[in-house]
């Protein structure tokens, strides 16, 4: 059973420097070491009042309502359903545009059907045929006489789209750090880089400064097109690609090949279980009419989970690149995409694929102590940090998808497969945490990922259970680290690289904690089967030794909860877990990851956590562009990212440490007015936030948060 005395624990290692190498101050406790701005020696020497589970403890004099009704805050309920927060909804963009008849015609992106966030496109659409020319050079429009955008620049800047904003000193951020602007005159900052030259002959001329900034243009439109600016967006799959999906003409030779097997098989494995149950003597049929499968898999890209490399979990709509990007400047050494659903991927549906874009922080090498454990085989060098998730219902869509991704996306750490998603539509599908019930199915997909996926490490996600009163997770983890009984002797093991356990069944709400003893049992389990999987590997080691990945040893992360780096090193020391996967602590502090590499609580001022929402909007604008359409994305999903955000308690208005995540804190002041103004959770307030940076939203923008709250959410 892990340590409940997370604060009173000596100071652990940071990132794997030696203790003895850190400085002395870290050995305190770290209730003792923080220096606390605003924490007076008298505060500090006060009786402390008692600590109420699931209320932050707000030092009194940042309260802003008086303690009786603080006590009246205290008993009511608190639910915030992060619940919904993980569903695949990723919002809704409604997109004007002109279709060929004339008529205006909505266009949908993104998977969610309930919320919408209004329109956010220019009053008239400029044709791609001049939007990155000099006025007098268009190049052709293919629509000739019948394209409905205008053609028009200077009548475009006039009236086809909002004056330029003000935001950034009216400076283009991208056009200031590439010397190029890929929105080219649709951009919101147009007028810092165009020019209007004068020829020879009187006529003058608009122009973009630094020239033509798209080569293609058609290329990958819209949001995440970056024309042939490198903005550091990798993992972009070209349309052909994609198109070439959409019409089936993607030979997935492998898959085929390996489903033809496995369907051979699931009649075989299935009549020897029946036959199974009535006579004994039958029940080494099935290794003996067994038939093997029509390749191996390919020997696979080690992979390593360490104290060093704290992990982002991969989150839908909020685990964006942006994002992600932040995180991995804040410390994140493992990321992953949002989930994609298998079956639009394999469709080469454009939402999917978007999903799989990195950025090229997350293409470099995660940390690696290589005086920490030996990992045969691993080249830390060839490793990367970002990983892709999917889900899937059944296994030809997840042996299909992972041929398809292994193929096109050349930044891939690994494929993770989800077995955890709680949201109704992934459940009665059969996908995400429905596949805890149904471990012959989920042994099988990872089996037949594990073949078709080349080099690339296959591993998955999972919880404790579906339902509360039956925990399923040691038995599943036995399956994917040795297969079942039945099978391991014939086909070895399935091949997963690694498992991370969420601790909490999908009936579980995340108002109760994440269970860290069971996670901790788990990870003693693991340990076990990594030992047995290495008799078994000798075994087979002859016939297939692909099929066992980083030679034998199955990694095995916890999550759930983790809010510090103090959670973060308990975890890893009590519970013996590889690493921990951070989700929504790294929303709301997203330098948790410095916490962990500096091994100490770090109190953020409100105009540094500021820094990160402008990141934010630099980086939305550099992966989305910095037009109409690109500029109200990232607020969009600025927005999203403030609904967690705004949930932390600065730990210097904290009475007691360590800060827990599922503590919500009575109405309070902060420190200063911008404190004050990031802990609202009034989302028209995060608008203004978001206009500090993106200026103003448009007329027809709306933004509803993903989960209430809060009961006491200020009404908009
Ligand atoms: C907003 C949100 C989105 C999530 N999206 C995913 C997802 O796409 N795939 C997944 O496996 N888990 C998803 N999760 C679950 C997290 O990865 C993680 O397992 C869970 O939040 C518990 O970790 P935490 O307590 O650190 O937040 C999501 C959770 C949240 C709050």
């Amino acid at each position: 059973m892990e340590s409940q005395e997370t604060v009173k624990r000596p100071q652990e290692e940071a990132n794997g420097v030696p203790k003895a190498h850190q400085d002395d101050s870290n050995h305190e406790p770290a209730l003792k070491r923080m220096k606390l701005d605003g924490m007076s020696e008298d505060a500090s020497q006060k009786t402390p009042r008692a600590r109420v589970k699931g209320i932050a403890p707000i030092k009194e004099e940042y309260l802003t309502l008086a303690p009786g009704q603080v006590a009246k805050l205290g008993e009511a309920e608190v639910v915030v359903d992060d619940d919904d927060a993980e569903g695949r909804t990723a919002p809704e963009t409604t997109q004007e545009s002109s279709a060929k008849d004339g008529k205006r015609k909505k266009q949908k992106g993104g998977q969610n059907k309930e919320r919408a966030f209004g329109t956010f496109s220019d009053a008239q659409r400029l044709c791609n045929s001049v939007a990155w020319t000099p006025e007098f050079s268009p190049r052709h429009c293919k629509f000739g006489d019948r394209c409905n955008a205008l053609h028009d620049i200077r009548k475009y800047l006039k009236d086809g789209r909002r004056a330029d904003l003000t935001t950034f000193g009216g400076k283009c951020p991208l056009f200031e750090k590439y010397g190029k602007c890929p929105s080219g005159w649709r951009c919101l900052f147009v007028a810092s880089h165009m020019d209007e030259i004068k020829h020879d002959d009187g006529r003058t001329e608009l122009v973009l400064v630094g020239g033509d900034s798209k080569a293609a243009a058609g290329e990958e439109d819209g949001p995440g097109g970056a024309g042939d600016i490198n903005t550091g967006v990798v993992n972009m799959v070209p349309i052909a690609v994609k198109h070439d999906l959409s019409r089936k003409r993607v030979a997935l030779d492998k898959s085929d090949k390996y489903l033809d097997w496995l369907s051979k098989d699931i009649d075989l494995y299935r009549k020897h279980y029946h036959r199974q149950k009535d006579d004994e003597d039958e029940s080494k049929d099935y290794s003996a009419q067994y038939v093997e499968p029509p390749f191996k898999p390919s020997e696979k890209r080690r992979v390593y989970f360490g104290r060093e490399t704290p992990v982002l979990a991969p989150l839908t709509t909020q685990g964006n690149l942006p994002f992600r990007r932040l995180c991995v400047e804040l410390g994140a050494q493992v990321t992953y995409s949002e989930m994609a659903l298998g079956l639009p991927l394999l469709q080469g549906q454009k939402a999917d694929w978007t999903l799989m874009r990195a950025h090229e922080s997350e293409t470099t090498p995660p940390l690696f102590n290589p005086s920490g454990p030996v990992v045969q085989g691993y080249d830390n060098s060839k490793d990367l940090k970002f990983g892709v998730q999917i889900a899937a219902n059944v296994p030809w869509i997840a042996v299909k998808a992972t041929e398809t991704l292994s193929r096109f996306l050349p930044h891939l750490r690994l494929i993770d497969l989800n077995c955890g998603c709680p949201v109704d539509m992934v459940y009665k599908s059969g996908a995400g945490s429905a596949l805890l019930d149904s471990q012959s199915k989920l042994e099988r997909m990872i089996r037949g990922m594990n073949a078709v996926s080349e080099e690339v490490p296959i591993t998955a996600k999972i919880r404790m259970g579906v339902r509360d009163d039956k925990f399923t997770a040691q038995k599943l983890i036995e399956r994917l680290a040795l297969g079942s009984e039945d099978m391991r002797g014939v086909l070895g093991a399935p091949g997963c690289a690694a498992v991370t356990l969420h601790g909490r069944t999908r009936q579980q709400r995340y108002t109760r904690d994440a269970d860290w003893s069971y996670i901790a049992e788990c990870a003693a389990l693991v340990k076990n089967l990594n030992e047995k999987s290495n008799d078994l590997a000798d075994t087979i080691r002859e016939t297939d030794e692909n099929t066992l990945p980083n030679g034998g040893k199955m990694y095995f992360l916890g999550n759930g909860d983790c809010y510090s780096h103090v959670d973060y090193f308990n975890h890893i020391d009590n519970a013996k877990v590889d690493s921990v996967m951070i989700g929504r602590g790294a929303i709301i502090k997203p330098w948790i990851f410095e916490e962990i590499e500096k091994g100490q609580y770090l109190d953020k001022s409100a105009s540094e956590r500021l820094t990160y929402v402008e990141k934010f909007a630099r980086y939305g604008m550099e992966a989305w562009g910095s037009d109409e359409l690109g500029i109200n994305y990232t607020r969009r999903f600025l927005l999203e990212f403030l609904s967690f955000f705004s949930r932390y308690t600065p730990i210097g208005l904290l009475e007691y440490l360590p800060p827990a995540i599922n503590d919500r804190p009575p109405a309070y002041n902060g420190r200063d007015d911008l404190e004050t103004l990031l802990a609202s959770k009034n989302y028209q307030d995060w608008i203004k936030i978001s206009e500090m940076f993106l200026g103003p939203a448009p007329p027809g923008f709306k933004f509803q948060p993903k989960h209430k709250s809060n009961s006491y959410e200020a009404e908009g």
